[in-house]
Formats: structure tokens, C-alpha cells, sequence
């Protein structure tokens, strides 16, 4: 195999995305090491049952004594907490990142604390599922996804090069662009599908029993992936809408425009309107599976 990209990788926060790049780094041979810390007592015990960490002791110094890339992998909500918390202990030389989901805020929250010398380069893998703690992680969750890397002015070329080689090691494709132009994107494609399933699914559940328990014999596909989507942890959805505030209120404007616009076709029986619009987003879907990017077979995301 070929040599390891990092010495020493320490993982604080080992749910679904922290354990899936500790089992990833070990079966690839990203890192020589792999510690693991997080503030939950019984996630640790179960990282240590699961042995997926070469340290699990749960000691924040010793976790972090020699490592030359620390990953923050906890809810965007508690990154300036927890980079706090890690500040005294990183390395000169060591590389500093995140997972999060928005990358504006986390910048904002996190780059007060980075210490001079270390490195901080925030990444967020377009990679997940519904699902989450370290039984939900897996070593293939990166394979031919992207992970983008937000570094900020002036950051150290080499040390982007480094951690973009390491998610390229664990399966990923790299792309680099701003924190700003990340969490518009973002917005759209990930932030405001998640609200619109919420949104959906609560509607469901708004209505009395009879109803309720007629949508959840009756669903048809339409409806079932909605509520995949919205069985998506609370904690971290609720920190990402409190963290990419005003470019999801953009998209949100947005979206209700356009939805008002096939509103009025309906009510004015414009088929043609209708006809027109669903001809445009049909090209979309088909441009996303001719670029092969397309991860909808049935069992994407469950296991
Ligand atoms: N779930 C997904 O599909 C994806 C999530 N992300 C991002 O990755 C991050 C983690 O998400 P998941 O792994 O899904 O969450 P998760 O809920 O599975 O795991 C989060 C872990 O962080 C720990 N934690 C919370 N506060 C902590 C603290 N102060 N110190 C140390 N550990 C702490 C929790 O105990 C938990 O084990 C989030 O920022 C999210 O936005 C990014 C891509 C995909
Ligand atoms: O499960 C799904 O469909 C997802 O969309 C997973 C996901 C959630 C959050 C991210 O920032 C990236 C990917």
C-alpha cells in the first residue's frame, strides 16, 4: 500500500462522518494512526467496541500529541467549543479541518482560535446518509463523492494539496471554492431539499390519525423519499438552518416565487405552463445521470 498522507489523524466527534473517515483512513492507508475523542461517554465505549481507533482512551491532549491532521467531525453548532477546547494541544506544522455542513460560520467560529503555524483548512464531503452515530459509518461513504475544500487567503498551498491527497485517498474527488459561493450552492442543493422534506412530512403529520396512518400505508416513492430525508438527525439540520441563515432565506425567497408561479398555472388550468416547466427540470435530472453522478439505486444510503 502505498505510504500513509498523515502520521497521526485525530477525529473529535465520531458520528456517522468521523467514524466513516476513521474506517476509511485505516482501510486506505491515509494515516499511520487514528485517535479518536468525543464528548460522549457511550459513543467512546462504543468506538472502542467497534475498534475503529488506535487511541480511544478519550484524553484530548494525548489524542492529539503528535497528530499532524485533526478533523473536526461534531455539529456545525459546537465548532468554535470545540476548537477552543483542542487550540492548546495542536502541533506546529498540523493541519486543522472540519466536516461541516455550512462553511461561512464554521470559518467565522473556528479561525479566532487556530494558533499561528497550524494550518486550518475547512472541507465538507457531499457524502452521508439519514442516519448517524459510529455504528452508522462506513469505509466506502467517500468513494466518486466530492468533498470540497474552502481554504481561506493566503492558506498554505502544500498543506491544501496534503489534505486534498488524503480525501482523494479515501475515494473522494476534490473541489476547491469560497466559503460564500460553498454555502449558496449549498443552499440550494442540500440546505433547501432538507427543508422541503421537513416541511413535508410535518404537513403529513399535521393532519388526524385516519389520514396519517392513510399516507404511511398509501406512500408512494414521491413521498417515502421525502421522509428518508427528513429522518435526518435534528441537532445538526437544526445547526446548519441556524448557521447558512441568510443564503437559505435567499434560495427559501426563491423557491417561493417559482412555486407560487405553478400555483397560479394550476388554479388557471395552464397546461402548457405546466408542461413547459416540468419539460426544463426533466433536462436537469438528465444531465446529473449523464455526468454520472446519480447515487439514487434503492439501497443508496441504507444499509
Ligand atoms: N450526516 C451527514 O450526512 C453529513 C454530515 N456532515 C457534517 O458532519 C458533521 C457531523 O455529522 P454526523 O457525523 O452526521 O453527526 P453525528 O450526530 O453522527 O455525530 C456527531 C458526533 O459529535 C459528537 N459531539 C457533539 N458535541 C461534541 C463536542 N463538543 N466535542 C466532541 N464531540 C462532540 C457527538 O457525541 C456525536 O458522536 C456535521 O457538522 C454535519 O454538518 C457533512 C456531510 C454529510
Ligand atoms: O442523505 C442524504 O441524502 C444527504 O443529503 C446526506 C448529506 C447531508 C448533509 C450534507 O452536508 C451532505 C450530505
Amino acid at each position: 500500500m502505498a505510504e500513509p498522507i498523515f502520521d497521526r489523524l485525530a477525529i473529535i466527534g465520531a458520528g456517522l462522518i468521523g467514524s466513516s473517515i476513521a474506517r476509511a483512513a485505516r482501510d486506505y492507508g491515509a494515516a499511520g494512526e487514528i485517535a479518536i475523542v468525543d464528548a460522549s461517554q457511550q459513543v467512546m465505549a462504543r468506538v472502542r467496541e467497534l475498534g475503529i481507533a488506535d487511541d480511544a482512551g478519550g484524553d484530548m491532549a494525548q489524542a492529539l500529541k503528535g497528530a499532524d491532521l485533526i478533523i473536526i467531525c461534531t455539529p456545525v453548532g459546537v465548532c468554535g467549543v470545540v476548537a477552543q477546547a483542542i487550540a492548546p494541544h495542536l502541533e506546529k506544522g498540523a493541519i486543522l479541518s472540519d466536516v461541516g455542513s455550512v462553511k461561512g460560520a464554521v470559518v467565522a467560529q473556528i479561525a479566532p482560535h487556530v494558533p499561528a503555524g497550524v494550518h486550518f483548512i475547512p472541507a465538507h464531503p457531499l457524502a452521508g446518509t439519514e442516519f448517524s452515530g459510529p455504528d452508522a459509518g462506513f469505509a466506502t461513504l467517500f468513494q466518486n463523492r466530492w468533498s470540497i475544500l474552502t481554504p481561506l487567503e493566503g492558506a498554505d498551498a502544500s498543506a491544501v494539496a496534503r489534505l486534498a491527497n488524503f480525501w482523494t485517498r479515501i475515494g473522494a474527488k476534490v473541489e476547491t471554492m469560497s466559503p460564500e459561493h460553498h454555502d449558496k450552492v449549498l443552499a440550494l442543493t442540500s440546505h433547501l431539499p432538507h427543508l422541503i422534506a421537513y416541511n413535508i412530512v410535518g404537513t403529513a403529520d399535521d393532519f388526524g390519525e385516519q389520514t396519517r396512518s392513510e399516507v404511511i400505508k398509501f406512500s408512494a416513492s414521491g413521498f417515502r423519499d421525502f421522509t428518508r430525508i427528513a429522518a435526518s438527525d435534528p441537532t445538526m439540520w437544526r445547526d446548519i438552518f441556524l448557521n447558512n441563515r441568510e443564503a437559505v432565506l435567499e434560495m427559501l425567497g426563491r423557491f417561493n416565487e417559482d412555486l407560487s408561479a405553478l400555483q397560479r398555472m394550476i388554479r388557471r388550468g395552464d397546461g402548457e405552463g405546466l408542461f413547459d416547466f416540468f419539460t426544463r427540470t426533466r433536462a436537469i435530472r438528465r444531465s446529473i445521470v449523464e455526468q454520472g453522478q446519480d447515487t439514487s439505486a434503492p439501497d443508496f444510503g441504507r444499509r
